[in-house]
């Protein structure tokens, strides 16, 4: 069989039940090929992804079944993107979708200010919250929330309506399991970066932060990588509980504790040119920026703050005893983690106790990653 098929301006695919002809590429991501088709059958315009041949299908596949059994769910009764059909064709796996817009990360960067108001806010908060409100009863799914899986149902009309494409398979809701597939690294929650257990907590994180760069424009935490997500998330918003440090998996590969005899351990930033007792308090550090008072722009994560040198490191070591006794008060603020989530717009009013049921839903997800939620009504 010719497999030699490319996404282009009127190329044809056939499943067994229509013909599709490509209009244009919606986009791309890391799986294959989004095109806007004109399915024949029924006259309309659908998105085709179109899995590269190159790619497992396996991936494919295990996005169909999450796919499968949300819609078995109702799914697009909860602003989750609806998926229509899958087929084979030419080696190439594909998808079929309703057409949506385009996504709030084109969106934000459509704007001259690429930040958006609180009244456009709002509407978008509320709805994310209704999907992660379903997506966490369904008990295995997780949003892989980030404004790049955020579509527009209509970027020109108000309130924005948006629905969320792409999920992930929570297996045993253990980060061992899972861990970093789940989440996009700038969204990606302290229990996934630590390796603790999660809930639906994380997503409320992931929530939390599109919600700041909705506001602002910025990325919240634009690590460079997972260690240096911690050190903007501990920046930004304090340390995480000493509990969660003493036990969660991967501690060790990022922190280490000051003496071990101390109960409980204090814990500090490993440095990557440092032995252990000479690392100092890169967290408490005034040499780094956090994300959240960075200048106008999207930082990339290329542009993120890189920890001081070494250098600046031994010269912070002279100060060393004062450090470590700030370090262990402020690792005393448990639960440190804040984040703002404005939900109660005029649209949510409206909804009433569905609204207050959100708020219950989103504030019983109690862990580290589930961010203290300041509403705003
Ligand atoms: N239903 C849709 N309607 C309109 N555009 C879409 C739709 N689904 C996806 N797109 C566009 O195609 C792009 C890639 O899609 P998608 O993220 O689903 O691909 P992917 O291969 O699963 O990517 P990744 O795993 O890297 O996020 C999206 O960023 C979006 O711009």
């Amino acid at each position: 069989m010719n497999d030699n098929f490319q996404v282009e301006e009127r190329a044809m695919l056939y499943s067994k039940s229509s013909a599709y002809e490509v209009q244009y590429l919606l986009g791309r991501g890391s799986f294959g090929e989004v095109a806007q088709c004109r399915k024949y059958a029924i006259n309309e315009n659908v998105a085709l992804k179109v899995i590269r041949r190159w790619h497992s299908i396996e991936d494919a596949k295990n996005e169909e079944e999450i796919l499968k059994q949300l819609k078995f769910l109702n799914s697009h009764l909860f602003i989750i993107v609806v998926w229509n059909d899958s087929f084979r064709y030419k080696e190439r796996y594909c998808m079929e979708f309703e057409k949506l817009d385009i996504s709030l990360h084109e969106f934000l960067q459509k704007r001259n200010s690429s930040s958006l108001k609180l009244k456009e806010i709002r509407p978008i908060v509320q709805q994310l919250a209704i999907a992660l409100e379903f997506l966490d009863d369904t008990g295995i799914v997780r949003g892989d929330l980030k404004p790049e899986n955020i579509m527009m149902v209509d970027h020109v009309r108000q309130p924005l309506k948006i629905k969320v494409i792409n999920f992930g398979l929570a297996v045993n809701n253990s980060a061992q399991h899972t861990g970093a597939f789940l989440q996009t690294q700038y969204y990606r929650s302290p229990e996934i970066l630590l390796g603790n257990d999660f809930n639906g907590a994380i997503d409320v994180w992931s929530l939390g932060c599109t919600a700041a760069e909705m506001l602002t424009g910025n990325i919240l935490f634009p690590g460079s990588d997972e260690y240096d997500m911690l050190r903007h998330i501990i920046l930004g918003i304090g340390w995480p509980p000493s509990h969660l440090l003493n036990a969660v998996m991967f501690t060790n590969e990022f922190l280490y504790a000051t003496s071990r005899e101390e109960e409980p351990p204090v814990w500090r930033f490993k440095s990557s040119n440092d032995e252990e007792d000479d690392a100092p308090d890169e967290a408490s550090s005034s040499t780094s920026v956090p994300a959240c008072q960075t200048e106008n722009g999207r930082l990339s994560s290329n542009e993120h703050t890189p920890f001081a040198g070494h250098t600046a490191e031994k010269k912070r070591k002279r100060d060393g005893k004062k450090k470590h006794q700030e370090d262990s008060a402020s690792q005393k603020e448990e639960g440190s983690s804040k984040a703002v989530l404005f939900l109660g717009s005029s649209s949510a009013k409206k909804t009433g106790n569905l609204n207050e049921n959100l708020k219950d839903s989103i504030n019983s997800k109690h862990s580290y990653g589930s961010m203290h939620t300041l509403w705003i009504l």
